[in-house]
């Protein structure tokens, strides 16, 4: 049976770039740059067109095929790339999502795993945040049996300032259902996401 797929967005303001624009220009003479020279002179648009793109969500559509054949093992996008900005700095962080999921009657088209992960990376975050909002996404939006996710990242926030912990990466995980409950299928699942099972 096939289903008119859903736009899927997130709802937030358009960004304002004329604003932003002059905002930033404030900001860069405040900090002491001179925004004088011909390589600068545009620098403000660019950040503000840059934030923008960074903060603003891209919608997509859900497009869901029925799973004809029962799969019920796990589906599972490995290294996803991710990036985002931490809310507390706007500065990025980089890294990868592993996103896997036990269907129940409806498959996800294989992109959306991706699309979902840019969905909610795309905005001021926090890596915890950001790791459960995807694994609750899958889980409304699919009703699978389980849902896994981990994401590991570089702060850049952590990494090229203050403490600078260069190399430092965050890990975290959101499990639900089954993965979260049966022992064999969370071990499974870390094991795809290439990293240790734990007990
Ligand atoms: N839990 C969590 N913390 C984050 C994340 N991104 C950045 N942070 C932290 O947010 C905290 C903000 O702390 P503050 O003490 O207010 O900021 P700060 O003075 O710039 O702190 P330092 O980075 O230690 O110099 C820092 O410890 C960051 O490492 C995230 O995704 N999750
Ligand atoms: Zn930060």
């Amino acid at each position: 049976m096939s289903v008119t797929p859903l736009r899927v967005t997130r709802k937030r303001p358009r960004p304002d770039l004329p604003a932003a624009e002059q905002a930033a220009a404030a900001l860069l003479t405040a900090l002491g740059v001179d925004l004088g020279s011909d390589s600068l002179a545009d620098t403000p648009g660019r950040m503000a067109r840059a934030y923008a793109e960074l903060l603003t969500p891209r919608e997509f559509r859900l497009t869901t095929f029925d799973n004809d054949e029962g799969y019920d093992e796990l589906v599972m996008a490995r290294s996803i790339p991710i990036r985002s900005v931490c809310e507390h700095h706007l500065l990025p962080f980089v890294g990868v999502a592993h996103v896997g999921y036990l269907p129940g009657d409806r498959i996800l088209g294989l992109s959306k795993l991706a699309r979902v992960v840019e969905l909610f990376a795309n905005g001021p975050q926090v890596q915890e945040r950001l790791t459960k909002q995807i694994a609750d996404w899958l889980t409304l939006h699919l009703q699978p049996t389980g849902v896994g996710v981990v994401i590991e990242a570089e702060h850049l926030c952590m990494t090229l300032r203050g403490v600078q912990a260069v190399g430092a990466r965050t890990i975290t995980s959101t499990l639900l259902g089954t993965l979260r409950e049966d022992p064999r299928s969370r071990a499974e699942f870390f094991t795809l996401a290439g990293i240790s099972p734990r007990t």
